[in-house]
């Protein structure tokens, strides 16, 4: 049969790890499992020979996980040629509310297809080690097929190691009272130190999704000292606000949701963003042609959009994390996968270069188009009025300041705050 095992026992990962030691898992599960065929590591291949099983005490074995220690192997005429080379995946806040959504979509293979195998590597704080434990455990009952290898650690030096994808979703909330500028202080510290470690260890070509807030200021201080690494491929997270402007356009239509095309978020993730409907369309057909109510749209729509966040927050007592989740994947997908003919979708990317005249060196959410290969272009066949720009430029003032606050975590002197107006975040109330 070709099939042999090293095998350590499941219940070998409950006994804590020290903190900063990182624990990771091969998986490499038998044919009857994965439907196909396994992918051999090296560390695996080592253990393995002539298809007779080896056995490894856990205690001797570096990078193990639960099942994830259990490894297997097949001959090499039982391997298929289906099976892809493994993506490797970072995920920051892993043991968060928005990971604990998102972990279980990216091992189904519905962001990176159903034949792409991965490896998850999970970051979290120290307070939270040992629900990041947890969240390995439901992975491992999970039994997914293309969920090859899972570690955990607190360490973004080890964790972001040779990562093709980094989704940095791990911050802190803003406390009651706090003002935006500490928050920027606070969690800028976090996305200085990962950019730093991205760019000594993580692959060269790696894509970064920060989602962690104020998600635009983060990227902008990830990429600055990330110097290696080019600045296009770091993204700052306004796809859930673009399917909310899309959702509250289907609804006011009277349409499905898939009739809404070509919706663009610009500027930042809070509530100066704006919602275009100048270029979006229902049906193929401009916005403004099918809902007439221009009063609606240039109030209430995009106010709802602006505050979705905070409307959910007081329903239900908590920020939104599956539908955040759900716009990481299609952040992702956008990415790795073709824009259908004419669309875009908006993601926030480095200004430097772009068309519309917006000010360069910040990050800021623009619409975009991909060949499906991981980078993408911004769209030029995008109208702009009085209303639009004014709105634009407004978000843009709200950036300009922001980096201004960060000039100590970006290289550029010293930090001066003065941010104009102390906007809320869309999730905050
Ligand atoms: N861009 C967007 O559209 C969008 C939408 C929703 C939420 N967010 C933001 O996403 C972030 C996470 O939200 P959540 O609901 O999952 O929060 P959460 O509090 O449930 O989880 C955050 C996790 O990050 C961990 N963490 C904190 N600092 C860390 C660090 N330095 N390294 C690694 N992990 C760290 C925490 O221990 C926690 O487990 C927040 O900043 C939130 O504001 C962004």
């Amino acid at each position: 049969m070709g099939l042999s095992t090293a095998y350590s026992p499941v219940g070998s990962h409950l006994a804590p790890a020290p903190l900063g030691h990182r624990r990771s898992a091969q998986l490499h599960r038998p044919r009857r499992a994965l439907l196909a065929t396994v992918r051999c590591s090296v560390d695996a291949a080592k253990q393995v020979q002539d298809g007779v099983a080896t056995a490894e005490a856990p205690a001797t074995r570096k990078d193990c996980f639960g099942v994830f220690c259990t490894t297997y192997d097949l001959k090499a005429e039982d391997k298929t040629k289906s099976w892809k080379k493994l993506v490797n995946i970072a995920v920051s806040g892993a043991a968060g509310m928005i990971s604990n959504h998102l972990l279980f979509k990216l091992a189904s293979g519905e962001v990176f297809g159903q034949d792409q195998p991965i490896a998850l590597k999970l970051l979290g704080s120290e307070r939270s080690f040992q629900a990041l434990e947890g969240v390995a455990m439901e992975l491992e009952d999970s039994l997914y097929p293309l969920l090859r290898e899972v570690s955990i650690g607190i360490d973004p030096y080890e964790v972001f190691e040779d990562v093709d994808w980094a989704l940095l979703i791990g911050a802190k909330p803003r406390g009651p009272g706090m003002e935006r500028a500490a928050l920027l202080d606070i969690n800028g510290q976090i996305f200085a130190d990962q950019g730093k470690a991205l760019n000594a260890v993580a692959s060269k070509n790696v894509k970064v999704l920060v989602v962690g807030n104020p998600c635009n200021t983060n990227a902008l201080i990830c990429l600055k000292n990330a110097p290696d690494i080019p600045a296009k491929n770091f993204h700052a997270l306004t796809r859930l606000d673009e399917n909310r402007a899309k959702c509250q356009l289907a609804l006011k239509a009277g349409v499905f949701y898939d009739k809404v095309s070509n919706v663009t978020i610009w500027g930042n993730h809070s509530t100066t963003q704006v919602p275009d409907f100048l270029n979006a369309k229902i049906d193929g057909r401009p916005v403004k042609e099918v809902i007439k109510d221009t009063k609606w749209l240039e109030e209430e729509f995009t106010i709802t959009v602006q505050k979705r966040g905070g409307a959910l927050i007081q329903k239900w007592g908590r920020s939104s994390a599956a539908s955040t989740a759900v716009s990481i994947a299609d952040a992702i997908k956008s990415l790795v996968t073709p824009t259908p003919e004419g669309d875009w979708f908006s993601t926030g990317v480095y200004t430097t270069g772009n068309p519309y005249g917006i000010a360069e060196d910040i990050v800021f959410s623009m619409p975009c188009r991909s060949k499906g290969d991981g980078d993408y272009e911004l769209a030029t066949d995008v109208s702009m009025d009085d209303f639009l720009w004014e709105r634009i430029k407004k978000s843009e003032a709200e950036l300009l300041a922001e980096k201004k606050c960060v000039a100590h975590l970006t290289g550029e002197g010293n930090a001066y705050c003065d941010v104009p107006e102390d906007t809320m975040l869309p999730g905050e109330v």
